[in-house]
């Protein structure tokens, strides 16, 4: 039988299950299962057949009755936001978000470190990079590898184990007696992060009700922002210190992580993955937990039948990824979910969050430490920007959003970039050419304007300020050790800088930089409520189970990836391209994002994740054309003891 027969077959059978399932419930008495038909066309995936089936007339239902079920509707709902969400599932997602807290805080805690150590250990150019970059490039590869792990001890397993990392990171990191201890603890935390990263979300995805699901996965990435803005604040606060801060920048990481860690002695495991692994009494266990001891038949065979239905179509033989490359909705998935992860990185959140403090200097910040904690002001505003995608992400659902979120994302480049560049057309020009003692290095004298004066790595600008006017400008040679000063002359060190002279390393005074700092503002606010943690919460659900940590594995294998990728040629390419050039790359990288997501993103909001399989059956990208599936909803809603599926016109279903 050919793969596309397969598929078909497949489509099939899903559709006479849910529609078998569908007539038993209403002919039993029993639990009913109202699933909406599409409300226009047929959803994406369900083919031809589908398509018959939703535009076949049914039957008009009387006037009382349309009146008994809009009360029998209005009472469900109204029961359903009573009781059906216990508290245990906001507990468990908590739990599992210290893991997304961990991640914001141990990438976003080393720049601030950084600054101490570099001083304290006399780090060079090499190991500064070494230590900022092994966590990341240990986190890609855990991440791979975390998905095996996944798949064959569990979800709450990988946590613990991620925790534990976490916390011997933490202490090897906050007693580092030299360079090679810390950046041992910096790739511990590194393989923590990358298992962390892919579990987390798909472990809330797994234990979430499908009408929470988006919102608890986005907490995730709102506690990986939060954990960045911590970080910030930390930063700031520990940077006082004369000696030995960074340790307890460092270290402080160690009580999420125990946190975590003691929490999820006590947690349970998924219950989906106990169910495929044919744990099927503790599975029922586990489910009426979460569900707060409501009646979890429907749920419970809902996913033992998918997961058995999966496992015959999926066949084949061989590793995971394999299969799923050669099984066509998986296939898709894959590159939906890895190319979301892609256009995440590649809109340059990172070099944002990165190097904040230095487009906050280019805006007239001169005090290192002001420009610190100005630098938590952007990490908050991600944070707070992440906040609205929470509540935004079961309202308008995943797709609208990211669409959204990535055009604004793409303008806002657009606005920084225009803002580097009229920040480069009036750059100021050299004005002074003090005598260069080392006559071999002659380089930074050619430059006659600011702006190649700062793109260049090796050269800084030293001038003196007189109200608005600059004086004596001149483009000098960085110190080696130290890019905070010059190598020689009136910038070489604190005492020398007096009457107003600044040193300028990698920025340029100008009097544009609001324009810089409104595009970075819009960046943030178009970006973190949709692009930042809709990857995240989007491959969580597009997987079926036997593919989904292997699905997650390479996505967050794909987002760090690209987040190293970008953030270490962001300086390479501000000196190939300009500031203005970097920031219209990426936002053209936007622009193609939006066009991947309006072409290939379905719409998964408020689906069960056994559903989701049915949205990849259509050939890849076909979604901009069915946006009309939007509006299909598929809700538990429970009434008097049993479980519904509600939805609008599912009126021929009620009594
Ligand atoms: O979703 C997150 C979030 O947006 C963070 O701010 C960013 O630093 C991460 O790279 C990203 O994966």
């Amino acid at each position: 039988m050919s793969r596309k027969q397969v598929d078909h077959d497949y489509t099939l059978r899903s559709m006479s299950n849910l529609m078998g399932e569908r007539w038993k419930r209403a002919n039993d008495g029993g639990e009913r299962s109202l699933i909406k038909a599409p409300s226009s066309g047929s959803i994406s995936g369900q083919g031809a057949s589908a398509s018959a089936a939703a535009a076949a007339p049914a039957p008009a239902p009387d006037a009382s009755s349309t009146a008994s079920t809009g009360d029998l509707e209005r009472a469900a709902r109204k029961q359903f936001q009573q009781d059906v969400t216990p508290g245990f599932v906001y507990v468990l997602a908590v739990f599992s978000a210290l893991g997304g807290f961990l991640f914001g805080y141990d990438t976003g805690v080393i720049s601030g470190a950084m600054l101490m150590l570099k001083r304290e250990l006399e780090l060079s150019a090499l190991w500064q990079e070494l230590l900022i970059s092994s966590t990341v490039v240990a986190a890609a590869l855990s991440a791979l590898l975390g998905g095996f792990l996944n798949g064959l001890f569990g979800r709450r397993v990988c946590i613990l184990l991620a925790s534990f990392f976490f916390t011997v990171g933490g202490v090897v990191l906050s007693t580092a007696p030299g360079k090679e201890a810390l950046l041992a603890g910096r790739i511990i935390v590194g393989v923590g992060l990358g298992v962390a990263s892919m579990t987390v979300p798909v472990y809330i995805a797994e234990a979430s009700p499908p009408h929470l699901r988006g919102q608890l996965v986005t907490v995730n990435t709102l506690f990986i922002t939060g954990g960045q803005f911590t970080a910030s604040l930390i930063d700031g606060a520990f940077s006082y210190m004369h000696r030995g801060g960074w340790r307890y920048m460092l270290g402080l990481s160690v009580l999420p992580a125990l946190l975590q860690f003691l929490g999820f002695l006590f947690l349970p495991e998924s219950p989906r993955w106990l169910i495929q692994r044919g744990l099927t009494q503790k599975a029922r266990r586990v489910l009426s937990q979460i569900r707060g001891n409501q009646n979890i038949d429907e749920e419970y065979d809902s996913i033992k039948n998918s997961i058995e239905e999966e496992e015959k179509d999926s066949g084949g033989d061989g590793p995971v990824i394999w299969q799923m490359l050669t099984y066509p909705p998986t296939r898709r998935a894959l590159l939906v979910g890895c190319g979301l992860q892609m256009f995440q990185q590649l809109s340059g959140i990172n070099t944002v969050m990165y190097y904040s403090a230095t487009i906050l200097q280019m805006s007239g910040v001169r005090d290192d430490r002001l420009a610190i904690w100005l630098a938590g002001l952007t990490t908050l505003t991600n944070f707070l920007f992440t906040l609205l995608g929470v509540w935004l992400v079961e309202r308008v659902g995943r797709r609208k959003l990211t669409l959204g979120s990535i055009l604004g994302t793409c303008l806002s480049l657009s606005l920084l970039a225009i803002g580097f560049l009229t920040s480069a057309q009036h750059s100021p020009p050299v004005t002074f050419h003090p005598l260069d003692p080392d006559i071999n290095n002659s380089t930074c004298s050619k430059y006659q304007m600011c702006e190649p004066c700062m793109l260049d790595p090796r050269c800084g600008f030293c001038y003196r300020e007189n109200g608005s006017a600059l004086l004596a400008a001149s483009c000098v040679p960085v110190d080696k050790g130290s890019t905070e000063h010059a190598a020689w002359g009136r910038c070489s060190n604190s005492t020398l800088m007096k009457d107003q002279t600044h040193w300028a390393y990698n920025y340029c005074p100008t009097s544009y930089s609001w324009l810089v700092l409104l595009g970075l503002v819009l960046y943030l606010a178009a970006f973190a409520p949709g692009m930042g943690p809709m990857p995240w919460t989007i491959n969580s659900e597009i997987y079926p189970l036997w593919a989904r940590s292997t699905g997650n594995a390479c996505a967050a294998g794909v987002n760090w990836t690209f987040n190293i990728l970008v953030s270490l040629t962001f300086l390479h390419l501000a000196q190939y391209l300009t500031y203005y050039g970097a920031f219209f790359l990426y936002s053209s990288m936007a622009l193609l994002g939006f066009i991947f997501v309006y072409g290939c993103l379905p719409e998964t909001k408020s689906r069960r994740l056994e559903e989701i399989e049915a949205l990849f059956e259509n050939q890849l990208c076909s979604c901009g054309a069915s946006d009309s599936d939007e509006g299909r909803q598929v809700e538990y809603i429970r009434v008097k003891g049993s479980n519904y599926h509600l939805s609008d016109n599912d009126a021929s279903d009620v009594d």
